[in-house]
């Protein structure tokens, strides 16, 4: 055999032993995934309009799902189905089921503020509270009974380094939480979500009203919670959920129409209806 041929049989060996190894570490990845949420046949109508019919979708644990889809399609009403905050709205009616670790988040010993407490929500537009950044932060923990006030000080700080913001701020707790830039406003309402120390943290278009360089703190502050958190976002921005999703669920007209690993759904997805979404051919 030519030295030629044996480098090329080597070269071969190589890339299969990699791919071996590719293919183990995703098998491994895929027995280790287990759901935080699994919806499972749910439906939800508004009144007579059925938004959201039959979703079937799983969200891992310690991964980034991204929600995407046109207006209007029921990204919004999903995700404030996993907490239960939809059902403020009086005329909403609900059926099928989704669990939360197993358990149903209907079921009646789950009680709504426990659900909350482990399913923190942040929205689009930063909201924090007219109180000082401690006072913002502090709030979930003193909600749940703690008072002590060196305890409430180690809150604040792990939460407001968990929110890449402390920094920042560290010499200025008491000035009031308004005072800051939208970009840090939202960094607060992510250390006030961390707070009370959430499971799973929602977050319906947390940059939407962001600029470019708060958005990308802001999304490399995502790639480090979600070693510890489950993160589930909503999210206009195509270009957004590719960069920072393990998964993406494609809906359109309340239905799940295509979820899977996010470079499928962008690189290869099954259906017409998501290619032409994720090529910008309607929106
Ligand atoms: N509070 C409400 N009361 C009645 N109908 C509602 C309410 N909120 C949403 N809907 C309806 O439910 C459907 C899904 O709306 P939803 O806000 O979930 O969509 P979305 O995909 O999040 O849209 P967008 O991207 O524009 O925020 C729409 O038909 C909408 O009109």
């Amino acid at each position: 055999m030519t030295l030629t041929k044996v480098k090329e049989e080597k070269d071969m060996k190589t890339i299969h032993d990699a791919t071996v190894q590719d293919r183990s570490v995703e098998n491994q990845a895929a027995e280790q995934a287990q759901p935080v949420f699994q919806s499972k046949n749910f439906n939800l109508w508004y009144g007579d309009n059925h938004a959201l019919q039959n979703v079937d979708l799983d969200f891992n644990r310690n991964e980034i799902s991204a929600i995407i889809g046109p207006s209007g399609c029921g990204k919004s009403t999903f995700i404030k189905a996993l907490n239960r905050m939809v059902e403020l709205v009086p005329i909403v009616r609900t059926e099928g089921d989704i669990l939360y670790r197993d358990q149903s988040i209907f079921d009646k010993s789950l009680t709504v503020e426990e659900l909350r407490t482990k399913v923190g929500m942040v929205f689009q537009k930063p909201n924090p509270f007219p109180k000082s950044i401690y006072d913002n932060v502090a709030y979930g923990a003193r909600v749940h009974g703690i008072r002590n006030k060196k305890v409430l000080d180690q809150v604040v700080e792990k939460s407001l380094k968990g929110a890449a913001i402390w920094e920042e701020v560290k010499d200025r707790l008491n000035d009031n939480a308004y005072g800051l830039s939208g970009g840090q406003q939202q960094r607060i309402c992510i250390a006030r979500a961390l707070a009370i120390e959430p499971d799973v943290i929602l977050m319906d278009e947390p940059t939407s009203a962001l600029d470019p360089i708060s958005t990308t703190k802001i999304e490399d502050l995502m790639q480090e919670l979600k070693k510890e958190y489950s993160i589930i976002i909503v999210t206009h921005n195509m270009q957004q959920a590719a960069r920072i999703s393990d998964r993406t669920a494609f809906f359109y007209q309340g239905h799940v129409i295509e979820y899977d690993r996010t470079n499928v759904i962008f690189e290869k997805p099954k259906d017409q209806r998501t290619e032409d979404y994720v090529s910008g051919r309607f929106g």
